[in-house]
C-alpha cells in the first residue's frame, strides 16, 4: 500500500478531548453543561448501536444526554409534540433524530419543525441554505467531519477537482456546498451520471458518499488522489466495507480513509462540537 491513512478515530479523538477542555472549563465556572436530545423510533439494530455509541461520547465528554426511544408506531402529532417540547426545554441545545424513519412518519417535515439553532445535525433548510451561500452556521456532520480530516493532508483545496458520488440531502450535496466553500471545482455524481469512472479518473480528491459497496475502483483513482469513503455496508460476516474498493484504491492514492475508523468517527465528533458550539451560543458564552 502507498496511500497515507486518514485516521479518523485518531483526529476525532483530537477533537473530542478539545471540546471536554471547553466543556469543563465552563462547567467549572458554574455554567451547565451542554445537553443533547436523542430521539430514536423504532429499534433498528443498527442505528441503535450509532445512537449507543454517541450517548458514549456524549458522556465522556461532560454532555448531558436526553434519550428519548420512541416505539415504530409513534404517530407524526406526537413525535411534533416531542420536537416542540425540546425545542423549548432550556436544557436542551441540540436535537437529533435519528434518519430513517418508519414509512408513515415525514423526515423532511420533523427537520423543518427542529429550531435551526438546535439543529446539531445541519439538516435544517436554514442551515444547507446558510451553508450554500457562504454564512455557514451549525453544518452537517459527515461533510463536516470530511473537511476536518481533509485538513490533516496539509493539501490546498483552491482549485482542486473534487468528485463526490451521491447527492443526497445529509451527505453528497453538502459535501459538495462545503468543497465549493473551501475553493475546490466541484462535480457531483448521481444515479443518472453517465460514466463515472470518466468523472473519479480525473479527480484529485474524491468522496464516495453513494451507499453501493465497492462501488468505486481501485483503477479509476489518479495517482496521489485522495479518497474520502464515506459509504458504511455490513456484511453477513459482520464486517465493514465502504464504497471504494479499498485495497486496490490504496495503491495509487496519495491519501484514503478506512472503513471503519475513517468518516464515521468523524461524524459523531462533530456532533458534539456542533452540540457545544450549540451550547455556547445559547449561553452567550465566548
Ligand atoms: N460514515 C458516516 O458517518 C455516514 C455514512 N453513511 C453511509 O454513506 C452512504 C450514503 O448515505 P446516504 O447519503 O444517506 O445515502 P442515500 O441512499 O440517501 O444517497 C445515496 C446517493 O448516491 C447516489 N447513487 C446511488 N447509486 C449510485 C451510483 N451507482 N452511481 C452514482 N451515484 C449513485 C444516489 O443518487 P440519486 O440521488 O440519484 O438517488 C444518492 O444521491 C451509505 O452507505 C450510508 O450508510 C451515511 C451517513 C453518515
Ligand atoms: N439524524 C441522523 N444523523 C446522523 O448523523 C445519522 C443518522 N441520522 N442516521 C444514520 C447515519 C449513519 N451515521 C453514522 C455515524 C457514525 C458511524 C460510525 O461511527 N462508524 C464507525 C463504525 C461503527 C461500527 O462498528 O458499527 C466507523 O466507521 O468506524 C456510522 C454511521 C450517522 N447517521
Ligand atoms: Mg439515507
Amino acid at each position: 500500500m502507498t496511500a497515507r491513512l486518514l485516521d479518523g478515530r485518531a483526529v476525532g479523538a483530537t477533537v473530542r478531548a478539545g471540546l471536554a477542555e471547553t466543556i469543563a472549563a465552563y462547567t467549572e465556572n458554574g455554567h451547565r453543561p451542554p445537553g443533547l436530545a436523542v430521539v430514536q423510533v423504532g429499534g433498528d439494530p443498527a442505528s441503535s448501536v450509532y445512537v449507543a455509541n454517541k450517548r458514549k461520547a456524549c458522556a465522556k465528554l461532560g454532555i448531558e444526554s436526553f434519550s428519548h426511544d420512541l416505539k415504530d408506531t409513534v404517530s407524526q402529532a406526537e413525535l411534533d409534540a416531542l420536537v416542540d417540547e425540546l425545542n423549548e426545554d432550556p436544557r436542551i441545545d441540540g436535537i437529533l433524530v435519528q434518519l430513517p424513519l418508519p414509512e408513515h412518519l415525514s423526515a423532511d417535515s420533523i427537520i423543518n419543525r427542529i429550531d435551526p439553532d438546535k439543529d446539531v445535525d445541519g439538516f435544517h433548510p436554514t442551515n444547507i441554505g446558510r451553508l450554500a451561500i457562504r454564512q455557514p452556521g451549525l453544518r452537517p456532520c459527515t461533510p463536516f467531519g470530511v473537511m476536518r480530516l481533509l485538513e490533516e493532508t496539509g493539501r490546498d483545496l483552491h482549485g482542486m477537482e473534487a468528485v463526490v458520488v451521491g447527492a443526497s440531502n445529509i451527505v453528497g450535496r453538502p459535501m459538495a456546498l462545503e468543497l465549493l466553500l473551501a475553493g475546490a471545482t466541484v462535480t457531483v455524481c448521481h444515479r443518472f451520471t453517465e460514466d463515472l469512472a470518466a468523472h473519479v479518473r480525473r479527480a484529485d480528491l474524491v468522496v464516495a458518499a453513494a451507499g453501493k459497496p465497492g462501488l468505486v475502483r481501485g483503477e479509476w483513482i489518479k495517482g496521489g488522489a485522495i479518497v474520502i469513503d464515506v459509504g458504511i455496508h455490513r456484511r453477513d460476516d459482520g464486517t465493514l466495507h465502504g464504497d471504494v474498493d479499498f485495497d486496490a484504491a490504496a495503491e495509487r492514492a496519495g491519501f484514503i480513509t478506512p472503513v471503519p475508523g475513517g468518516v464515521g468517527p468523524m461524524t459523531i465528533a462533530m456532533l458534539m462540537h456542533n452540540t457545544v458550539t450549540s451550547w455556547r451560543r445559547r449561553l452567550g458564552l465566548d
